[in-house]
């Protein structure tokens, strides 16, 4: 066991000191392409400014036989792209027992490290996989000269991953968060699933049985759909709470179904995920409104933070208790409205148009 007061020593000598806080820029939109297709390659310049994240997927969905080249790719990319201030470049190796593994690690420390934020560990079992990866990350930082650490963000995909999620939210200081994998995830668990994430029209509850009524009435009974992911999303929410690091929703397969992939990221939104992937152009969008707080609920969390005053005590607003704890609600939503408004002039401006100094503007 490591004592706390090494928690914070770099893990070689020469390796940047580890941070102690995780730098929350936005990040909700993580969105994948493979370096190794050049057509989406292609697109990802001029990707730059329009998501938070960029990330280069070395793993699954990747040809065997295209590995090195996705790895050789994703190096030119980085080498020849300015990503700004406000698009962060991640990577998503392959996992810790493929024979591709390492070379994913050495090559793009060594080459592009100074322009990778985070590294994506696929397949995270428990906190060992982490003590791997963060050993082998200060000591390829110290011999690129590195200033500043790499950050490691865990997919959780396998069922003792789920099992150990605490640990592994806590097992570095590199944590900078985690994402649901559901597709790995239910095959790990056996679940009787094909898909890559979303609902199941099967997972349902049924209405009681009206009492006295016929067979035809029995069987027209309301069903309603239920969360397959609502219990891995809680917890590993509360795992990155308790551990100041940040919860991701991750792929949603039915590219075609956009409905069905909103309300996915919205129920992730509404549990505490700051963000999601997004495997198509056509999931961006719904990513970034999903993932930034409506004008609607930035303007009712201020009028909540005006009326409670000196932040005790309890008032009605609109018929409504209100007090220290749904305050403290609106001062998450606020905080994190502002954080988004910083780096996206249109948030900025839709929110500005909510607030109490420009009401009756242009009337
Ligand atoms: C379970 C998991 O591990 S999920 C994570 C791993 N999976 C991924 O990363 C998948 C990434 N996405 C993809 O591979 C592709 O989007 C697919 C296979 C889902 C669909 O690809 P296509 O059939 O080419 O989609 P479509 O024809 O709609 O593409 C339209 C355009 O968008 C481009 N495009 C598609 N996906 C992306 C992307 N992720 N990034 C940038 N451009 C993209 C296509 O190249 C195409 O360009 P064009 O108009 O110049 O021809
Ligand atoms: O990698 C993601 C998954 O769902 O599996
Ligand atoms: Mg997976």
């Amino acid at each position: 066991m490591r004592s706390p007061k090494d928690f914070f020593a770099p893990l070689a000598v020469g390796a940047p000191a580890p941070l102690t806080q995780v730098p929350s820029r936005p990040s909700r939109v993580i969105h994948f392409f493979d370096p190794s297709n050049e057509k989406m390659a292609a697109k990802v310049p001029a990707m730059v400014g329009t998501v938070d994240v960029l990330l280069g997927n070395l793993e699954d969905a990747v040809k065997a036989d295209r590995k090195e080249a996705a790895r050789a790719g994703l190096v030119a990319i980085a080498k020849a792209t300015d990503f700004g201030e406000s698009t962060q470049l991640w990577t998503r190796i392959n996992s810790l027992d493929s024979p591709w593994a390492l070379d994913d690690l050495t090559t793009l420390v060594t080459e592009i490290g100074d322009t990778l934020d985070v590294v994506m560990v696929p397949k995270v079992q428990g906190p060992e996989d982490i003590h791997y990866v963060d050993r082998l990350l200060a000591q390829l930082e110290a011999k690129a000269g590195l200033t500043r650490p790499i950050l490691v963000h865990a997919i959780l995909e396998t069922a003792r991953g789920v099992a150990n999620v605490e640990e592994i939210a806590g097992a570095s200081p590199r944590m900078q968060g985690m994402s649901l994998g559901p597709a790995d995830l239910a095959a790990d668990r056996r679940m009787k699933t094909t898909r890559v994430g979303g609902g199941h029209p099967g997972y349902l509850v049924r209405q009681d049985p009206p009492t006295g009524v016929d067979d035809a009435v029995h069987a027209s009974r309301a069903t309603y759909q239920q969360d397959l992911w609502h219990y891995t999303i809680a917890r590993m929410v509360d795992a990155c709470a308790m551990h100041g690091i940040f919860p991701y929703y991750g792929p949603f397969g039915d590219i075609a179904d956009v409905v069905a992939c909103e309300d996915q990221f919205r129920n992730a939104f509404l549990l505490g995920c700051v963000g999601t992937w997004s495997l198509h152009p056509v999931q961006v969008e719904i990513a970034k409104r999903v993932f930034s707080p409506s004008p609607e609920d930035v303007a009712h969390a201020r009028r909540v933070v005006e009326a409670m005053g000196d932040g005790t005590g309890a008032v009605m607003l609109d018929g409504k208790m209100e007090d220290d704890a749904s305050l403290k609600q609106c001062q998450v939503m606020l905080e994190l409205a502002e954080r988004l408004a910083a780096t996206d002039p249109v948030l900025a401006q839709a929110y500005a148009a909510q607030s109490p100094s420009s009401e009756g503007e242009g009337s």
